[in-house]
């Protein structure tokens, strides 16, 4: 019973892939340096899952910035705008970032969500005379390095099918499938090439097959496994993120060598695809979570799968339910986390501790140290028991529909806050977060150690957000905010401040590049114990007499940024973080914060990856948000924002959230994505952002007029606000002023030929 790992997160214990890129966008080490460090971080991530006990140590899930990007290279799949001669480190680089130490500068290629995770990664371009070849020899030459070292490898890449699927074609419209035959005689080669190394098995990932794909997209899956079995290498055909069940018949007619599930998605394909397993076939059991941190409950996980281990021996293998990727490295690191809460948790280093353990309780359940594993679950399950709050559950019972609903109709909503705020027309704000400095997170992080006080951090704090109300009274802008200086994270913030919501010191997950997030741990009941951002938003609107907006993360986003409970359901839990942003509104309506934002980008995100599961999700999160927002009264103005959004499916769920006003990133797409809005005669406030925030580029003021004067053509003047794609917290004020100098400037030349 062979151990298997899809990857390990490679942006290491401390984030030292991280700083060393960082360090070499800057210029500050060499780019030998750097790869010095990268190969550091593999030697090490291969070591500890060696000492866990895997056998075949996973090659490709080490990547510079993205891994579908290192296959995109690997097929010499690199956008002409970025091409400089061969293919190198840089190249990589200018696709991702726009811009790399060597090389000229060119807009950066599109990123975006990899299926309906928080990672992003870098969206191949392929046009219609698509040419692949090996053009990049990163994949090798780590396997090359792994097999110096002395390990077994198994390389792990993104299949043929799948890659297609993410990729986007540019240039004359045309069915991507056309180029599958080509694509696949690169696989081949590729494939060829692990041979030629000694290399046994390789692991080919279709996430894909989580969808429910239509005809062509399944003759697609035949054909790349027919051709692709022609290589003799044993191939692990792996899924995750979701069932697969739907494609049983499918999957178990490839010919492969071995199929990967994850049964964490769904148990029941345990049975199903062991029915049917070919004489030979192995069986990787993706049993241990790996888009979550909580302990698994090892002692049923084997009295689950002890028939299975009887019945294909050493043909089943047990694995994480897909690549470690989304999970922080090492739970050893945490030094401030309750004992209680701790041992709940394990984080990837730990998760191939309980792959081990696994192994032991099947093998050998009667040894002692099984029976410690066992007893160490019971405990485990105890604890778990303690997380139910009573005035929470309470609270949700007594949840009638007048709790979802705002007190009048947008249009009664409108006039009364019209009345009130009397903001002109195409009203200016921004979305948030402005620049967050080196100087204010070396202050958080002074602070953190005990090396400023906790006075002082308030005090260094008020003075950026004085600042910041300051350049935005000076540059014009209508609704002000006090710009996030406070947050680490717009979800980790809040994380950090409700009850039954932990949150670590060194839980760093890849979000893209070099970025990470630090998502806070739902494990109980959540609740508000006391207002989270009334101080700031007061403070900052005791600056000025214009209005500044209280700024909240909504329900849906904080839930599926968090690591969530499994328990019970999320739709349970987004009511319950609902109720706390509710209370939230209240009391900022009672101290005259009277717009207030509740960012929802992970709406969209949370979608299930089977379009027949949509209804039911957009349901209870459209109830949710609205839960929240609903206690404020007609004249108190909600925003919400949505950025990475596509809106043509979710239209009437966007609409019946009836915020009134939502702002959205539209500059990229030229304001296309207001066609749905037009279509559907949305009747609510929007604000489509005209500044692309992703790039350092200045927007001029006639770029954003034609932008808006593309809005006005679909949606009527008087619903429109003028505003960025999202928030400025990753850009710098050089950049960020004279953008926004010339958005005022835009809404005021519109307001003169329009208005
Ligand atoms: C909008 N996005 C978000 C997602 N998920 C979230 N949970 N939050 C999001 O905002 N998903 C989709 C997108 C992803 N986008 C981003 C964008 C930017 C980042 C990012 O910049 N991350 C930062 C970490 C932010 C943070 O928590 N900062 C802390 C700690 C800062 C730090 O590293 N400090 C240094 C010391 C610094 C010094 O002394 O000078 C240290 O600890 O060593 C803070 O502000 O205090 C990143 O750097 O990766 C993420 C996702
Ligand atoms: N208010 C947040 C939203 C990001 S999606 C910000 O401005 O950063
Ligand atoms: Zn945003």
């Amino acid at each position: 019973m062979k151990l298997n790992s899809l990857g390990f997160p490679r942006i290491g214990c401390e984030r030292e892939l991280k700083f060393a890129l960082e360090k070499y966008w800057r210029e500050e080490i060499t780019q030998p340096q750097l790869l010095a460090i990268a190969e550091e971080l593999r030697r090490t991530h291969w070591q500890w899952q060696a000492e866990a006990g895997v056998e075949l140590l996973p090659v490709g899930d080490f990547a510079y910035y993205d891994q579908v990007l290192t296959l995109s290279a690997t097929f010499g799949v690199i956008p002409e705008r970025h091409q400089a001669g061969d293919i190198d480190l840089d190249t990589l680089f200018r696709v991702a970032r726009g811009r790399a130490p060597s090389g000229t500068p060119a807009a950066a290629a599109e990123m975006t969500k990899f299926f309906n995770t928080n990672y992003h990664y870098i969206v191949p371009e392929l046009n219609e005379q698509q040419q692949f070849s090996l053009s990049w020899p990163q994949l090798l030459d780590e396997a090359a390095e792994a097999l110096a070292l002395g390990y077994q490898v198994k390389p792990v890449i993104l299949g043929p099918v799948s890659y297609l699927h993410l990729a986007k074609t540019v240039g004359t419209k045309f069915d991507k499938l056309q180029l599958l035959p080509d694509l696949l005689a690169a696989y081949q080669q590729l494939l060829e090439r692990f041979k030629a190394l000694g290399i046994e098995w390789v692991q080919l990932d279709e996430p894909v097959l989580a969808l429910e794909l239509d005809d062509a997209w399944q003759l697609a899956i035949r054909q790349s496994y027919q051709v692709l079995s022609q290589v003799n290498l044993k191939l692990l055909l792996a899924s995750y993120y979701g069932s697969v069940a739907h494609h049983h018949a499918l999957i178990s007619q490839l010919s492969v060598a071995g199929i990967h599930l994850d049964l964490v998605a769904d148990s029941h394909q345990l049975a199903l695809f062991a029915d049917t397993l070919a004489p030979g076939q192995v069986l990787s059991a993706g049993v241990i979570n790996g888009r979550n941190v909580w302990a698994a409950e090892l002692d049923l996980l084997a009295e689950t799968l002890s028939p299975y281990a009887e019945l294909l021996g050493e043909r089943l293998w047990l694995a994480p339910s897909c690549s470690l990727l989304h999970t922080p490295v090492d739970l050893d690191s945490e030094q401030q986390l309750t004992p209680s809460l701790k041992a709940l948790l394990a984080f990837a280093k730990q998760k191939l501790r309980e792959l081990n353990e696994l192994q032991q309780l099947l093998i050998a359940p009667l040894a002692a140290a099984s029976q410690l594993v066992c007893q160490r679950c019971q405990r485990v399950r105890a604890e778990r028991q303690q997380a139910r709050d009573v005035v929470v559950a309470q609270r949700l019972a007594q949840l009638s529909e007048a709790d979802y609903q705002r007190q009048h109709a947008f249009a009664v909503r409108q006039q009364a806050q019209q009345r009130k705020y009397q903001l002109p027309l195409l009203p200016t704000t921004t979305i948030g977060s402005f620049p967050q400095t080196q100087a204010v997170r070396h202050l958080r992080s002074r602070w953190r150690k005990g090396e400023v006080s906790a006075d002082d951090y308030q005090t260094q704090l008020e003075l950026v957000t004085k600042d910041t109300i300051e350049r935005q009274l000076k540059l014009g802008i209508d609704v002000l905010v006090h710009g996030e200086a406070e947050r680490t994270d717009m979800v980790e913030y809040f994380g950090e401040q409700l009850s039954g919501v932990g949150f670590t010191q060194f839980g760093w997950v890849q979000s893209y590049g070099s970025r990470c997030v630090k998502p806070p741990l739902i494990y109980a009941d959540v609740s508000r114990p006391q207002p989270m951002t009334l101080e700031w938003a007061s403070y900052a609107q005791s600056l000025t007499e214009k209005p500044v907006k209280g700024m909240l993360t909504g329900p849906v986003t904080i839930l599926h940024w968090s690591f969530c409970r499994e328990d019970i359901s999320r739709e349970t839990v987004a009511q319950q973080l609902a109720l706390a942003i509710r209370d939230e509104v209240a009391d900022l309506q009672r101290v005259g914060i009277g717009i207030i934002q509740i960012d929802e980008p992970a709406f969209r995100e949370g979608l299930p990856l089977k379009r027949s599961e949509w209804q039911h999700y957009l349901d209870w999160a459209v109830a949710a948000f609205r839960l929240s927002a609903s206690v404020a009264d007609d004249d108190t103005q909600i925003h919400t924002h949505m950025c990475y959004s596509e809106f043509n499916d979710t239209i009437e769920a966007i609409a019946a959230m009836d915020a009134d006003v939502i702002t959205i990133e539209t500059s990229r797409s030229h304001m296309a994505l207001l066609d749905v809005f037009e279509a559907f005669d949305y009747p609510n406030e929007i604000g489509p952002g005209v500044y692309d925030i992703h790039s350092p580029n200045i927007p001029t003021e006639a770029e954003m007029v034609a932008l808006m004067e593309k809005a006005a053509e679909r949606i009527p003047l008087r619903q429109l606000w003028v505003n960025p794609d999202c928030g400025l917290k990753t850009r710098q004020w050089h950049e960020v002023e004279p953008a926004l100098k010339n958005m005022v400037n835009a809404a005021r030349e519109l307001r003169r030929r329009l208005g």
